[in-house]
């Protein structure tokens, strides 16, 4: 395998596609991006390194694209890959199903072999309720919030890049 990082990212109103473009910028050519309505299980075998990139839609629902992507991630192997999830949401407006749709694909693909990094902590929102909330007070990944916080995204992402550059050993 090559130590390359795939990104695959779904997006309605371009909110994940646009940070997927920002998180390629700060870590550079490693990374591949796939916009998953034109993905394929088969792109995923490739990569050691993944990142994954969904907004919640519909009160907790994964992305349109990856709702229909989601049951082909059973023809892909994750063991030995090792796997970060980002995704945006809306705290305020969608209080109790923040950030669901990487909480439900995180459970999924580590079911499948996928080892997580890249979790951060749940200080700085306010919200009652989150699929994507490990150990009481972690996301497992990033949340970002354009609705509500936007001005915290780019430091957000910096920092999570960051993280991401040691958890994957770049
Ligand atoms: C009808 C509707 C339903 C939404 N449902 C949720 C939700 O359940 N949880 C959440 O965190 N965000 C929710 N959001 C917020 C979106 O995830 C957010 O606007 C995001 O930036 C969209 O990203 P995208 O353009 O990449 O799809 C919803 C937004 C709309 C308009």
């Amino acid at each position: 395998m090559s130590k390359k990082v795939g990104l695959f990212y779904g997006t309605t109103t371009g909110v994940t596609e646009s940070i997927a473009e920002t998180i390629k910028e700060m870590l550079g050519d490693v990374v591949d991006l796939y916009d998953i309505s034109e993905a394929q299980a088969e792109d995923f075998v490739d990569y050691e390194y993944l990142v994954i990139g969904c907004s919640t839609w519909n009160l907790g629902e994964m992305q349109s694209d990856w709702d229909y992507f989601f049951e082909n991630l059973d023809e892909v192997d994750f063991d030995g890959k090792t796997v970060a999830y980002y995704g945006p949401g809306d705290q305020i407006g969608y209080s109790g199903s923040f950030q669901d749709a990487i909480g439900m694909l995180e459970e999924k693909i580590s079911s499948l072999g996928g080892k997580t990094v890249g979790y951060t902590s749940t200080e700085g929102y306010d919200f009652n309720e989150s699929k994507a909330v490990r150990n009481d007070n972690q996301f497992c990944g990033l949340a970002i919030d354009e609705d509500n916080q936007s001005d915290l995204t780019e430091e957000r992402v910096m920092a999570w890049v960051e993280q991401l550059k040691k958890e994957f050993q770049l």
